[in-house]
């Protein structure tokens, strides 16, 4: 017994160190370039089929081969990718989730062209390199291992690696060659990662999918390191290695037996899956950002995608079997358009929804229920696993949903699509009345008919505007009363029924289960696609679905992988497809705010780019007299109109007490006193100022009464009721509407939809109807007339100061809390500011201002506070 404990620990150990070898590769890739390389297994396998292509192929010397695949190929395959894909993004000071968009491309690039140079098929003939000598592979990793915290710790280089991980744009200041040290970076992780690859490969199957796949399991060594600790990463990834090969050892009966096969085979995939869930994601952001161009299609591209989607009816034999994927297809990728286009969430495992739905269908009818009844449970039943899997990882930050719907993904397609127990001699039977082929892919038409109109009904209705509003500005649609992480859920929910849906029609439409369809990979190549023709757009999964589905269609697999991997490598650089096909929207003018995101998304304050473009004209209530500040702020707030009430006239009942904080505490992370015993009476009809230097601790007092910062002791109080522990967008459903430092618009949206979030999401529901307010609104802040249909990209700073505030006011607050309101204005617009203010009090609205601007203050504030190292000293 001992000595298979020995036989089997010595077994993981060669396990765990290849997987040490993709952590330490991966580990060093993220701090040298901040990049969570996902296409890390696809080097590892084009390496691998490089040294079988030297050796066995071209009988080269093992050692040359060798010298040559890990010393020249893997490496100059880093290179060329730093130089060409992912430096221009960092260049472009892209966001983590481009970057992982791009990695995700490289990956569906590298196994599309593998699969075309060297098959499908798998390969047993890889060279062995040192044997099946556990000792070796460990010696290797060690040395590697110490070779990098060697490098690390006592080299020049070292030291810039450690100065731009901590600080890149410091560190480029300070004269490191930020560049040179990114290139180093990838240089040595596709190195580990070709080494990881020809180590496996004699071990594995060596194949196009299933190689990358598996050394993506093992980012979970890296993440469990938060991307930091090589030892860490290494005691981990051996840990794994040892107890998956224990596992081996364990033969329940019955139905267990099975699943701990599968898990002494697949421990790194639940090991992913737990990483994922339970510890803090890797990357600060996590919402891919905002289309640069609403996409407004010409109306002819529908009737002639009508037309195309109809010619296959007029088919026969295999040609109307292959067209038979498309409409199921695009049911899948129209889910994609619900969560990543519109919820901007990155959803990799849409593969498994697919599968799962197919499956379910087919146990469903194979029991003996009608596929009519089978189908709608199998759906519900899908989208219940999707919102159980995908909850744990929405409510953390960074890349958290995009590596637990990858795991979900990997793990559901090993625990399940590839376990007999499950899928052997599963059937699936077309509804009745739909055996016939062409009478299947008319039923598949309607029903592809039915999902288009309903996710156009909800992208055009309330849930889809909160959805592109949380996309765009996370913190903003919260402040606006969104419940961002109940309304991603629901994305989600919604996501995986649809995939379900699809997946199912496809199974019955091929009249079996194939695992093949639902393989984790081609997830990925279907987000790929998604993202590269347009994720926002209805006509990306028609346009997907088809050139996926006619380039496999050919005898050489791989051609849809190399030309959508080739097109997601270069996704900031192109307009996407139906962008491109799209009617402009006005270009920005030089000096306005940047298309892409809102100022807040990179901390930069736009420049101030004079009056609005299109100067409105006030209608309505006032009778259509022009704007005298070119569009700006009325000084006076125009009377409502139709004896609607005011859109900031949403009273508490009589004797309201107003917004209180009671000694506050609050302390950053690392010690630093934010708030120090704060106190402070926001009473309603008067502005109250709270000014101070530079860190004195405003904005962590304007953090804790908005509910965007948890303090440590204290309460918030508003009108006797604690509400300490409320949500920042429970707070303002509650009445406490605030503005940010930095804006907080939703570029994407027009100027009149971003303030009607604020009606629909903030206001209470007894104020009347969100429409009504949103007028009043526009029109009080002079954003009526032409501009309020524009969108909100590239408008010029004071007219997107002011639809911050147009949107804040029409949820109808008792309470409005101010950061920095007049940042960026010029004198015109602070005074035009300073007059609505007052107006405003004057109605009632208890206003909080943090200001730096002290004659705005002084002219405009009741009380005036001074804040100065976190304590209010008068
Ligand atoms: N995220 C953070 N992590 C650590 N310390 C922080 C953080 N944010 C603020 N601080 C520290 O907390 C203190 C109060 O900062 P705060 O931003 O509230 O000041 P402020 O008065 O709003 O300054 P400013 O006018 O520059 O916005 C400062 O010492 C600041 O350095």
């Amino acid at each position: 017994m001992a000595s298979l404990t020995y036989e089997l620990t010595l077994a993981g150990l060669a396990i765990g160190s290849a997987a040490a070898l993709t952590g330490i590769g991966l580990v060093v890739t993220y701090r040298a370039t901040g990049v969570l390389n996902l296409a890390h297994g696809a080097i590892a396998m084009v390496c691998a089929y490089a040294l079988r292509q030297f050796v066995v192929v071209w009988d080269w010397p093992l050692a040359l081969g060798t010298a040559v695949t890990l010393l020249l190929v893997a490496p100059g395959l880093g290179l060329a990718l730093d130089r060409v894909v992912f430096r221009p993004l960092a260049r472009a000071g892209s966001d983590p989730t481009r970057t992982l968009v791009a990695s995700i491309g490289v990956f569906v690039l590298l196994v599309g062209a593998a699969a075309l140079l060297w098959g499908t098929g798998a390969r047993d003939d890889a060279p062995v390199l040192l044997g099946d000598d556990p000792w070796a592979q460990l010696g290797a990793v060690v040395v590697l291992a110490c070779g990098v915290a060697a490098v690390t710790r006592r080299t020049r280089f070292g030291r810039e690696l450690r100065a731009v991980v901590d600080n890149r744009p410091l560190a480029v200041l300070g004269g490191i060659d930020a560049d040179r040290v990114a290139s180093v970076g990838w240089a040595f992780g596709a190195f580990t990662a070709g080494l990881t690859g020809v180590l496996l490969a004699p071990y594995v199957r060596l194949d196009p999918y299933g190689m990358p796949l598996l050394v993506v399991e093992v980012i979970a060594v890296a993440v469990a390191a938060r991307m930091r600790s090589l030892p860490v990463a290494v005691g981990t990834a051996l840990a794994i290695g040892v107890a998956q090969a224990q596992l081996t050892r364990l033969h329940p009966e019955g139905w267990a037996g099975p699943l701990v096969q599968a898990l002494g085979a697949n421990l790194f995939v639940v090991a992913l899956l737990v990483v994922a869930w339970v510890l803090p994601g890797v990357g600060a952001k996590d919402t891919l950002p905002p289309p640069s161009v609403p996409a407004r299609l010409p109306p002819g591209i529908w009737l002639v995608a009508a037309v195309l989607f109809l010619l296959p009816l007029g088919l026969g034999g295999s040609d109307l079997r292959t067209s038979m994927q498309v409409p199921a297809l695009a049911i899948v990728l129209l889910s994609l358009v619900v969560v990543t286009g519109r919820g901007g969430q990155i959803a990799l495992g849409q593969a498994a929804y697919a599968g799962l739905g197919a499956l379910l269908t087919g146990v469903l009818t194979g029991a003996g229920r009608p596929a009519w009844a089978a189908l709608p449970v199998a759906v519900a039943a899908v989208a219940v696993a999707g919102g159980l899997t995908a909850w744990p990882a929405i409510r953390r930050h960074g890349l958290a949903l995009a590596l637990a719907t990858l795991a979900v993904g990997v793990a559901v397609s090993r625990f399940v699509f590839a376990q007999p127990y499950a899928t052997a001699g599963l059937s699936l039977d077309r509804p009745p009345g739909f055996a016939d082929d062409r009478a299947y892919y008319a039923l598949e038409l309607a029903v592809l008919a039915a999902c288009l109109a309903l996710v156009a009904a909800l992208r055009r209705g309330r849930a889809g505007r909160a959805l592109a509003a949380l996309r765009d500005h996370e913190p903003g649609a919260e402040a606006a009363g969104v419940p961002v992480a109940r309304l991603k859920l629901a994305a989600f929910v919604a996501g995986a029924g649809l995939a379900g849906l699809g997946g199912a029609l496809w199974g019955m439409s091929l009249r079996a289960f194939d695992p093949e369809a639902y393989d984790p990979v081609r997830a990925l190549l279907w987000f790929a696609a998604l993202v590269v023709l347009g994720a926002d757009s209805l006509l990306a999964p028609l346009l997907g679905a088809a050139l996926l589905v006619a380039l496999d269609a050919g005898p050489r697999g791989g051609v849809a992988a190399a030309l959508i991997g080739l097109l997601a490598t270069l996704n900031a650089r192109l307009p996407t497809l139906t962008a491109w096909l799209s009617t402009r929207a006005p270009a920005p003018a030089a000096g306005r705010t940047h298309p892409h995101r809102p100022a807040a998304a990179d901390g930069a304050q736009p420049g101030t780019g004079g009056p609005a473009p299109d100067t409105p004209t006030r209608t309505g209530g006032t009778g259509g007299n022009h704007s005298p500040a070119g569009g700006r702020a009325q000084p006076h707030p125009p009377a409502p109109a139709g004896g609607a009430p005011h859109p900031a006239s949403a009273r508490r009942g009589g004797g309201a007490a107003g917004l209180r904080a009671e000694g506050l505490v609050y302390a950053y992370p690392g010690g630093v006193l934010g708030l120090d015993r704060v106190g402070v009476d926001v009473p309603p009809g008067r502005i109250t100022a709270v000014v101070g230097a530079n860190g004195a601790g405003k904005s962590t007092l304007f953090g804790c009464l908005a509910g965007s910062l948890r303090p440590r002791a204290g309460r918030v109080v508003l009108d006797g009721t604690d509400i300490t522990h409320r949500p920042a967008h429970t707070r303002t459903r509650l009445g406490i509407a605030r503005s940010f430092q930095q804006l907080a618009v939703f570029p994407s949206l027009s100027v009149e939809d971003n303030v009607r979030i604020g009606a629909e999401q903030g206001g209470h529901r007894r104020a009347g109807p969100p429409g009504q307010a949103t007028d009043l609104a526009l029109r009080l802040f002079g954003l009526d007339g032409a501009l309020r249909r524009l969108p909100a990209a590239g408008l010029p700073t004071g007219t997107l100061r002011r639809v911050e505030l147009a949107r804040a006011l029409a949820g109808r607050p008792h309470t409005l809390l101010l950061d920095e309101p007049a940042a960026g204005l010029d004198a015109a617009e602070t005074a035009d500011l300073a007059r609505v203010l007052a107006a405003l009090a004057a109605d009632g609205l208890a206003v909080l201002v943090v200001e730096h601007d002290l004659d705005l203050v002084a002219g405009i504030a009741h009380t005036v506070h001074t804040m100065e190292g976190g304590r209010l000293v008068s």
